[in-house]
């Protein structure tokens, strides 16, 4: 069942007063828009000028390593914090001015799940409901449609404490869904959670891109980025060093495949120079090569052909991750 039941207005209808605090959005307006956007903590800048434009019914990631101005800049988008400088449109609305506006048509999922342990799974939902001031018993009505699509409506009524980190995930993405959002944000929704936990997130997040709903999220994971994503922007140190799909930014920056190669205790820097010319791009990391070619089961033929004997051998199709190495110099690491 869909937990959306507001209908969604069509494209020439969105261009009066948008919400109780007004605001004119053209039809194809972003969603979020961005120039030059700074966030600043003292003398340190932690979001360096990046320009962003998130179209309604995009699934738009920020992917990047810890510290690189992920969380800043949600926080911003999310209206918790104000820009330090440039331009940010939420909804064609400006957050310095429009805070409260924006806000009730977001939904937001925190790195951190913040629900209330002294209330049920289903009260957390009706309580927080009650803040947009929904009604005691449509928001009710609205936390068992929430529950059944998050799959907990078995534990409906348990407390908070006992659910695995998994379901309190799902549990915060449900609440993040009680106002019927037009952008739900997520920041780093899988973290810390197993790959079982993960997938079912996965599952149910996908789910609500399929229904047409405007996700925002980061990552530093390389393969949730790849499953969601529509489009995203590497971040580093502030900065955007790419966008696009994953997909493009794939191939745009890698090989088709790439062998990774171990070599037990032996220098990896002579081994690298022994395997010059092979391949299309050679990176040396702290534990193994990554050789990257056209055809890996062809380059790792050609490794043994030159008489190497690597102790550990991974044919493996590229990944985000090795965009991100080829742009930074860096592996992403948790
Ligand atoms: N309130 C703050 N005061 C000072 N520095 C801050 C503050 N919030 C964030 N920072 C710094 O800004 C930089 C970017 O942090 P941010 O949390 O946005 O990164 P991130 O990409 O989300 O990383 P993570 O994955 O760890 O959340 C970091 O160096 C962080 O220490």
């Amino acid at each position: 069942m869909s937990p959306f039941r507001r209908p969604r207005p069509a494209p020439d209808q969105v261009t009066g007063p948008v919400g109780a605090t007004g605001g004119a959005q053209a039809p194809d307006a972003p969603m979020i828009h961005a120039r030059g956007l700074v966030k600043r903590f003292g003398d340190f800048t932690a979001v360096n000028g990046i320009d962003v434009d998130v179209a309604r019914g995009e699934s738009f990631g920020f992917l990047g390593p810890n510290g690189a101005g992920k969380s800043s800049t949600m926080r911003m988008i999310g209206c918790v914090s104000q820009p330090t400088g440039g331009v940010l449109r939420i909804l064609g609305m400006d957050p310095r001015r429009q805070g409260t506006g924006i806000r009730a048509r977001l939904g937001v999922c925190p790195q951190q799940d913040s629900l209330d342990p002294e209330l049920s799974v289903k009260e957390n939902l009706v309580s927080y409901a009650r803040f947009f001031g929904i009604p005691r018993r449509v928001a009710k009505a609205k936390a068992d449609e929430l529950l059944e699509f998050v799959q907990l409506t078995e534990r409906a009524d348990s407390k908070v404490e006992p659910l695995s980190g998994g379901m309190k995930r799902r549990l915060t993405i449900a609440r993040a869904l009680v106002n019927d959002p037009d952008i739900v944000l997520l920041d780093e929704p899988t973290t810390g959670l197993d790959p079982q936990a993960r997938h079912l997130v996965w599952e149910r997040l996908f789910r609500l891109k399929q229904q047409g709903v405007t996700l925002v999220l980061t990552t530093h994971y390389m393969d949730e980025a790849e499953q969601l994503c529509d489009r995203l922007v590497v971040m580093d140190g502030g900065k955007i060093v790419a966008e696009d799909s994953p997909r493009a930014l794939i191939e745009r920056y890698s090989t088709r495949e790439v062998v990774e190669l171990r070599f037990g205790a032996a220098s990896l820097e002579d081994m690298a120079g022994k395997l010059a010319g092979l391949g299309e791009r050679i990176e040396v990391l702290p534990d193994r090569i990554l050789l990257y070619a056209f055809d890996g089961d062809e380059a790792a033929e050609a490794v043994t052909g030159r008489g190497l004997t690597p102790s550990g051998t991974l044919v493996r199709r590229s990944t985000l991750e090795d965009v991100f190495l080829h742009l930074t110099g860096r592996t992403l690491v948790d």
